[in-house]
């Protein structure tokens, strides 16, 4: 069966996407849950934490409701014996002197009857849908913010290897999967289940011997819903690895707009994307695939059990007999009982439904649960780095990056003095912007320790240290907001003057003025309005506000011209003077003025000293000088 069928789920899509589909390996982030083997309860247990008793609540008014909902007709049933057969009308749990005996009147109890409990169903259903909706409203809540949580959370090594648009793939796509199930299905397996189980109720006190024969099938349908479930659940993990991939490449494709368009690059981006969008439409293919043969199948064998039953119990009740049955079956008894066999589809069909649905939410869940088990980050440390005097001291540090065998740092060591300004220069790749990342312990080193005021960064908390380090990057990152937020980003009390005083110091006021909007523009979703040395100055406006205790500039005005900087400098001068500051420049004008220079060539620092001693030393960085200020050809 599985030839045949695995030929027809290919003959729709190309065989390439197909192809590629077996051939890619298990995202990481889906394959660190692997071994969960209940992913989604494992995650509902959690989200689902505090308001469990609403699935209680809800479960048992679904469960009342489908149980009374399903009586009537067996209630009809009866009452047509005693109506036209002349049997004795009897209700389990009701007074035989509320029954009246006389064909009319007992029309009219039954009528009634049959509306109270239509207005109790209708109240218990309402109850449950009430109390499901809210469960999964509130769980649906907590996974999400949860989730969102657990990723800002991770440590720099997971968002270097792994996309953005892959872990936005998981915020969104993955918790939407949770949403749609959560919305339906617990409600509906509850009512599916409390649907069959009524109806099988009421077959037993009709006639246990044919409710038997109409069971036979049950076993086989059981089987082949597993069956089923367990194809959903392969294909739906590979539907959502490639919405993954997909999200991966049309995120990175919109960012670097500009760089696809200055190579002409759309033809073959387009290429990509049609390539892996074909991947993705093969995987919903297949995934479907498996959907639409599911209910169908399930349909067939209840049909044929419906069948089954018609023949035998007609059989019975013209003849009075079947074969080895005992006692006979009147037509009160059969066609409730035969409505109880056809009744027995629709939940089947829900089953069905919900086990698709159960078998997506898996595969999100998984990949939820995949998140946080994926390099979780180390234990957060304990001491509180309250106002520090910014010693900073590195002690034969060696580092290389997560994954790789690369030695990016190599046995660093250097003491920074509080209050005292460090250039660090070095070609590209030296290890500048790493012996920096290491400060605020986005990585452990290998080997050797980080030490801010004599505390090892490990054992700090990670808030605390990176509140008293303020951190501008050459490409820094804008909110969308207006420049105002932007500047207070981190200071919500900051008054206007406090903005404006910050914007100043980073030179830019001037431009922010001139500005129709003023401090209230806005900057676009990356600040694509600004010219990159416009959001240098806004980006180290944004740390002078905050006013911590040390300063790390990592090529923090590379973009703006020389003259810009010379001024941003000059009102740099008071706020640096006092505080532990890094610079790290390739304009070694940036760095002149600095109490030290350290140079740094291929993960090691081979120099330091002042800009006038390391002139007269006549090494690397006087090299570095000399090329800068054209005294000798690069
Ligand atoms: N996230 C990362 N994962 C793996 N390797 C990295 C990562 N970031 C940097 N590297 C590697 O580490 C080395 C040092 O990089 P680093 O950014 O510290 O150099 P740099 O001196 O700051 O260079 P530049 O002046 O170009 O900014 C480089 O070889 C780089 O390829």
């Amino acid at each position: 069966m599985s030839d045949s069928e695995g030929e027809g789920e290919r003959s729709e899509p190309s065989e390439d996407a197909s192809d590629e589909i077996e051939g890619r390996e298990r995202g990481r982030i889906a394959a660190a849950a692997e071994d969960e083997r209940w992913p989604l309860l494992s995650l509902l247990r959690d989200g689902g934490r505090g308001d469990l008793r609403w699935v209680g609540l809800g479960g048992i008014s679904s469960v009342g409701a489908q149980f009374i909902s399903n009586l009537d007709m067996f209630i009809i049933g009866l009452a047509f014996d005693a109506m036209f057969n002349d049997r004795a009308y009897a209700l389990p749990l009701v007074p035989t002197g509320w029954i009246p005996s006389e064909p009319t009147p007992q029309l009219g109890f039954t009528v009634a009857l049959l509306f109270g409990l239509k207005l109790v169903d209708m109240s218990l259903g309402i109850l449950a849908e009430y109390s499901f909706f809210l469960f999964a409203q509130r769980t649906l809540h907590r996974v999400r913010v949860d989730a969102f949580d657990t990723v800002q959370r991770l440590d720099m090594g997971f968002f270097d290897t792994q996309q953005t648009g892959e872990v936005m793939s998981v915020l969104n796509n993955d918790v939407n999967s949770l949403e749609r199930f959560l919305e339906v299905a617990p409600n509906l397996g509850v009512v599916s289940v409390s649907m069959i189980a009524s109806s099988l109720v009421y077959m037993a006190l009709l006639n246990w011997h044919l409710a038997l024969i109409s069971l036979a099938v049950a076993p086989v349908l059981i089987a082949v819903n597993h069956w089923y479930g367990a194809r959903h659940e392969a294909r739906n993990d590979d539907v959502r690895e490639e919405t993954g991939v997909l999200n991966a490449l049309l995120e990175t494709n919109v960012s670097g707009i500009q760089t696809v368009k200055a190579f002409g690059g759309e033809g073959h981006e387009t290429d990509r994307v049609e390539r892996q969008s074909a991947a993705h439409r093969t995987a919903s293919w297949r995934a479907n695939l498996v959907g639409v043969r599911h209910q169908p199948s399930l349909r067939m064998l209840a049909g044929a059990a419906f069948v089954a039953t018609l023949f035998v119990g007609t059989e019975w009740a013209i003849n009075g007999r079947f074969w080895f049955l005992p006692g006979t079956i009147t037509a009160g008894e059969l066609v409730p009982f035969m409505y109880y066999t056809q009744s027995l589809v629709l939940p089947v069909r829900f089953a069905a439904w919900v086990t698709g649905l159960y078998k997506g939410a898996n595969s999100s869940a998984k990949r939820i649960l995949g998140v946080q088990r994926i390099e979780p980050p180390r234990d957060d440390g304990r001491t509180e780095l309250q106002t520090p005097e910014g010693r900073v001291e590195y002690d034969d540090v060696s580092f290389s990056y997560p994954g790789t065998d690369e030695r990016v740092l190599r046995d660093v060591a250097l003491d920074v003095e509080p209050g005292e300004t460090v250039g660090l220069v070095g070609e590209t790749g030296a290890g500048k912007s790493t012996l920096l990342k290491l400060l605020q312990a986005y990585y452990d080193p290998d080997e050797g320790t980080v030490r801010v005021d004599g505390h090892d960064v490990r054992d700090l908390s990670r808030a605390s240290l990176r509140r008293s380090i303020g951190y501008v990057a050459q490409d820094p990152f804008l909110f969308t907001g207006t420049i105002r937020e932007n500047i207070a980003y981190a200071v919500d009390s900051a008054t206007d003057a406090d903005i404006e005083a910050a914007a100043r110091a980073a030179g830019a006021h001037e431009f922010i003025s001139d500005l129709e909007a003023g401090y209230d523009a806005e900057v676009g979703e990356r600040g694509v309005m600004l010219s990159g040395g416009q959001r240098q100055r806004i980006a180290i406006a944004r740390v002078l506000l905050a006013d911590p205790p040390m300063l790390v500039f990592d090529e923090a005005t590379s973009h703006v011209d020389n003259r810009t900087e010379v001024l941003i400098q000059r009102s740099l001068e008071e706020v640096t003077a006092e505080r532990t500051t890094f610079v790290v420049a390739h304009r070694l004008s940036t760095v002149r003025n600095a109490d030290r220079i350290v140079v740094m060539d291929d993960g090691q620092i081979v120099e330091q000293g002042t800009h006038d001693d390391l002139l007269a030393r006549d090494g690397k960085y006087a090299d570095l000088w000399k090329v800068q200020v054209g005294a000798v050809d690069s």
